[in-house]
């Protein structure tokens, strides 16, 4: 296919998202199923520009003067990629599956590319409903907040040190062009296509004998500054996939005891291989069983427990541009529900002089520092552990400047730290 095949492509996709509120993946998926004759590296560039028109969806839409499929696709290829009123032209023409050239009205779009006057929702590429929650976060500096979401995300890695330091983990991984994050010790960063594809690091050899693992640098800073001790009771209370477990796992160099627990059996499924490929031996995977409690026996026993809360991930939004405009009022409201629940929970297990810990990938106060509250007033045997003093605790004592206004905990953004947002709360138990 050529490029002008993949604008069509995704003029298509975009109107099944718009016209019949598809999630994004299902859109590619069927038209992939409905088009036989594109290869995966035809589908992979027509995802790529379907998720590069969703992540700047208003902003392409204010200066196009439309949210129309096409002003999309166009404003995308002109905006996000640089390509020229006259490339577009060029480009289009000579094929039957191109879009038509654009027209004078796009082309002055194209042109004049201000956004000037934009509201901070629009300039910041969110939706409208959320601006009092992100002003509420960053003030005047929420459009900028935004437009950092809604740039594509960086690939990155994490050295598993069970395995190997991350010199050796540079050297295996040097046709990548991989280099050191900045923030996180273990930190690869690997450079991605023009068009923003990774490469295919699951086939790597280094990764399939578990020295990285894909996880982004926020997600990394979290595990980091929880803060598991060698020989520690440690659990994971949300533990999904194993993300920030098998991070956990690494620092407690696999003494002690680490348990992953999570409410949904099926989230906890692949941790099982991902924790054999790391080398992981000091790891019990706790599933649920019906109405039992399955962490009964661990009552007041644990050193650490990390609670890395259900959210709405507006921190990962440059990783799920279609998320941030399904989001709806009423699943912000549902998921402060669950974080409650599940910080009261994970409560139960903190021993005396124990630390909890509360992270989310959200950047909305209300799932934050809000919930951290609320906590305190239910259990004020719990105070919050001052970041800078939580960052020196980690050997990681640059990370303070990525404390909350307050002193109290981390926000880490795209904007402010390169990385996934993240918010990080330490509360010690007295
Ligand atoms: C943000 S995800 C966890 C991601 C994972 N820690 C990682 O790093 O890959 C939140 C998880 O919390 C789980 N969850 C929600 N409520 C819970 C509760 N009350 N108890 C335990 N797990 C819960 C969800 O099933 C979901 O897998």
């Amino acid at each position: 296919m050529t490029p002008a095949a993949h604008a069509q492509a995704a003029i298509e996709v975009l109107t099944e998202i718009e016209e019949r509120r598809s999630p994004a993946a299902k859109a590619l998926k069927d038209w992939g199923a409905a088009h036989r004759f594109a290869g995966s590296g035809d589908r992979a560039r027509i995802a790529s520009l379907t998720y590069d028109a969703l992540r700047q969806r208003a902003s392409i839409a204010w200066r196009m003067g439309s949210d129309a499929p096409r002003a999309l696709a166009l404003g995308t290829l002109a905006f996000v990629r640089g390509v020229t009123a006259d490339g577009l032209a060029a480009s289009f023409s000579g094929d039957r599956h191109a879009p038509a050239a654009p027209d004078e009205a796009e082309r002055a779009a194209i042109a004049g590319c201000s956004l000037d006057g934009a509201p901070a929702h629009v300039a910041g590429d969110y939706p409208e409903w959320l601006d009092a929650g992100l002003a509420e976060a960053f003030g005047d500096d929420r459009a900028a907040e935004g437009a950092a979401l809604a740039q594509r995300a960086p690939l990155d890695l994490r050295v598993n040190v069970l395995k190997g330091d991350r010199d050796k983990a540079l050297a295996a991984l040097a046709h990548l062009n991989a280099e050191a994050t900045p923030l996180s010790p273990f930190g690869l960063r690997v450079a991605l296509t023009s068009d923003g594809r990774g490469p295919p690091v699951q086939a790597e050899p280094a990764f399939l004998k578990g020295l990285v693992e894909v996880q982004d640098e926020g997600s990394q800073l979290a595990a980091l500054l929880a803060g598991a001790g060698v020989g520690e009771q440690v659990v994971d209370f949300c533990a999904g996939a194993g993300g920030k477990t098998l991070a956990l796992g690494a620092q407690m160099d696999n003494r002690g005891q680490l348990y992953a627990h999570d409410s949904d059996i099926r989230r906890l499924a692949p941790m099982h291989e991902r924790a054999e490929r790391a080398g992981l031996r000091n790891l019990q995977i706790r599933s649920p069983r019906g109405a039992k409690d399955v962490l009964a026996d661990l009552d007041e026993r644990a050193d650490l427990v990390l609670v890395d809360a259900p959210c709405t991930g507006t921190g990962t939004w440059r990783r799920n541009p279609d998320a941030k405009w399904r989001m709806r009022p009423g699943a912000l409201e549902q998921r402060m529900i669950e974080q409650d629940a599940a910080l009261d929970a994970a409560a139960l297990l903190v021993r005396p002089g124990g630390r909890l810990v509360y992270v989310t990938c959200s950047l909305l106060p209300h799932e934050n520092g809000a919930r951290v509250a609320a906590f305190r007033e239910r259990r004020p045997d719990f105070a919050p552990r001052p970041a800078a003093e939580a960052a020196a605790a980690v050997g990681a004592p640059s990370l303070a400047a990525h404390a909350t206004e307050d002193g109290a905990a981390f926000l880490f953004t795209p904007r402010r730290s390169g990385t996934d947002g993240f918010f990080v709360a330490i509360l010690t138990r007295s």
